[in-house]
């Protein structure tokens, strides 16, 4: 294997990043303080998300219900991407564009959060995730790339979107990466104030 391919990947996540720095500290300095207010005033967040992004769900949610750096009490983030049993029946039963509405529908209350992620901004399981939210006044932090696609078009100005300025799957994947790892940080400096590392 060439170590150039293995290089350039590590090059153009580096730049990606920092071009997204500016674009995205706004938006993910907003997504804070709406899930910071949110969580203190009793309300919860739900996540979802496919394929890596599920993994981001989850990943985003252990971090809040665990912990990050920050030894603190347990934060309520659920991810609905991990009992299969809902997922297999509400897939079979009804459809695989219902997975997390029905979730939504089920466990979401006005004042909570609903964090989506999608690359493309336009899965369609996750925009009706979005839509269910909507209706049930909960607020909407949408993490996307590729121009925000059909996602973008859907959020309201109560909400959050936050859009890697990139094309490429991986590339943005990365980007919501540092993004959840900011969003926690940011929540524990919510919390109990001073450096993120002491
Ligand atoms: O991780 C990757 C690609 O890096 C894949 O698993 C990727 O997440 C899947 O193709 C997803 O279905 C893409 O969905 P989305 O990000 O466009 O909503
Ligand atoms: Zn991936």
């Amino acid at each position: 294997m060439n170590n150039q391919r293995i290089l350039a990947h590590f090059h153009e996540s580096a730049e990606i990043k920092i071009q997204s720095a500016t674009v995205l500290a706004q938006p993910i300095a907003q997504a804070i303080d709406m899930m910071f207010a949110a969580l203190s005033n009793g309300n919860k967040i739900l996540v979802c998300g496919n394929g890596g992004s599920a993994a981001d769900a989850q990943h985003f949610a252990a971090e809040l219900v665990g912990r990050f750096e920050r030894e603190r009490f347990p934060l309520p983030a659920l991810a609905l991407t991990t009992d299969t049993s809902i997922l297999t029946a509400v897939a079979n039963d009804y459809s695989y564009r219902e997975i997390f509405s029905k979730q939504v529908q089920a466990f979401g209350q006005a004042g909570d959060i609903l964090l989506a992620f999608s690359t493309s901004g336009n899965s369609g399981n996750v925009i009706a995730a979005i839509e269910a939210a909507l209706e049930r006044e909960m607020r909407v932090v949408a993490m996307t790339g590729k121009g925000g696609g059909a996602i973008g078009k859907l959020l309201t100005d109560a909400d959050v979107h936050i859009c890697v300025p990139a094309e490429r799957t991986a590339r943005i994947q990365e980007v919501h990466l540092v993004t959840i790892h900011c969003i926690c940080d940011g929540i524990d400096v919510a919390l109990f104030g001073g450096d993120a590392n002491d």
